[in-house]
């Protein structure tokens, strides 16, 4: 059994720092506002970022984060990407000893359009981490949480280190797979809420499974074919971290990103729709750096772009819709299909 601190106590740190204890861990979790560390520790609860559950009383809350991580053989970070570099510089500030790296974060950084791991690779120095781990997949807190069978994916540039993950996370509602695609896996979590932002204003404007089918499938090749020129395995887009992840994030209720586009598409400002949530929308900042990446490598995006448009040009979501359902005729299969299409008649 490990001690592992939580660096994030939001409603997907809180869920995972339940899992880990759950498998017998020794699970610190930390926040970086002071109040909040002692309402957990006093009522148990998650009162904003996750109502429902009982925080079991081995899981303690953490304000001072050298205390949180003192003597910790892993540390989880599971803060929204905004957050990362700033917390990793808190972190290089107190930690002495080598640890493992776990990260549960799914966004691209604006401008420099790096993946997480990548950003972490950046703040910390070499010599105080092992290796890198991603966890990713279709997994909403509210559900991990009451324990609903969920399953996702583990990754770093060490097999063993993605093992090391899979054990520490693992049970028996908790099914943990591992891959070998850092890249894919990372961009597939990133890139599938801009998809489902996309989802949620096609339901606020009332058109139905159609649709929404449509944005998920054409979506999916979008995030395979940026995701391809990134240097990720277009399989991995067929896998929980894409296509698995996307389905969740179009069709939950439980969705950040859905909720997020299903209020723009009712007519509320971007601005007016944040202070709403109330919880981060990764959607919103990834959409800035894939419309980026997408015009500066030349890739043919077109709902991605919309839903820029619609995001941060004020366009008119029917209008994007009409955009997309007038460009000029095409076949479906692409590169990337051609490339799961190969894979398929190896069966
Ligand atoms: N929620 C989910 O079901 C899942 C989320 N994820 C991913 O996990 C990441 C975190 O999401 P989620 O837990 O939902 O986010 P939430 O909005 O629920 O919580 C974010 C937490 O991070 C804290 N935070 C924000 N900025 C900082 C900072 N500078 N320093 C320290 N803490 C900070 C917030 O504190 P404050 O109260 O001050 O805002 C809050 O406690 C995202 O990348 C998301 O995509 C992945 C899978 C599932
Ligand atoms: O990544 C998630 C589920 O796998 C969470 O997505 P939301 O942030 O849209 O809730």
């Amino acid at each position: 059994m490990e001690k592992i601190a939580v660096l994030g106590a939001g409603s997907w740190g809180t869920a995972l720092a339940m899992v880990l204890n759950s498998n017998g861990h020794d699970v610190r979790l930390w926040t970086h506002i002071e109040k909040h560390a002692n309402e957990i520790n006093q009522t148990r609860r998650n009162e904003v970022y996750l109502k429902d559950v009982v925080i079991p009383d081995q899981i303690k809350a953490y304000f001072d984060l050298k205390e949180a991580i003192d003597d910790v053989s892993t540390i989880l970070l599971v803060l929204p990407t905004e957050a990362i570099r700033m917390v990793c510089q808190q972190l290089k500030a107190v930690l002495t000893d080598k640890v493992s790296i776990i990260h549960g974060t799914k966004g691209i950084e604006p401008e420099t359009f790096k993946r997480v791991s990548e950003m972490i690779e950046e703040e910390l120095p070499r010599e105080l981490y092992d290796e890198i781990v991603v966890l990713s997949g279709p997994s909403h807190a509210e559900e991990v949480s009451l324990g609903h069978p969920t399953t996702v994916t583990t990754t770093s540039k060490s097999e063993q280190a993605a093992l090391h993950a899979q054990g520490l996370f693992m049970n028996d509602r908790f099914r943990v797979y591992t891959s070998t695609d850092l890249i894919g896996v990372e961009l597939g979590g990133a890139l599938k809420n801009i998809i489902a932002l996309g989802a949620g204003i096609s339901d606020g404007l009332g058109f139905g499974d159609n649709a929404k089918a449509a944005l998920v499938t054409r979506g999916l090749a979008e995030m395979a074919r940026l995701g391809t020129a990134m240097g990720a395995d277009p399989l991995t887009f067929i896998g929980l971290t894409g296509i698995g992840d996307l389905i969740v994030t179009s069709t939950s209720r439980h969705s950040r990103n859905w909720n997020a586009g299903n209020l723009l598409a009712q007519g509320f400002s971007l601005d007016e729709v944040l202070a709403k949530m109330n919880m981060v929308v990764e959607g919103v900042r990834t959409a800035k750096a894939a419309y980026q990446l997408g015009k500066a490598k030349g890739i043919v995006m077109p709902i991605t772009f919309g839903i820029y448009k619609i995001l941060f040009e004020d366009a008119d979501p029917r209008e994007i819709v009409e955009q997309l359902m007038t460009r000029s005729k095409r076949n479906e299969v692409d590169e990337v299909h051609t490339l799961l299409k190969q894979y398929y008649r190896q069966d």
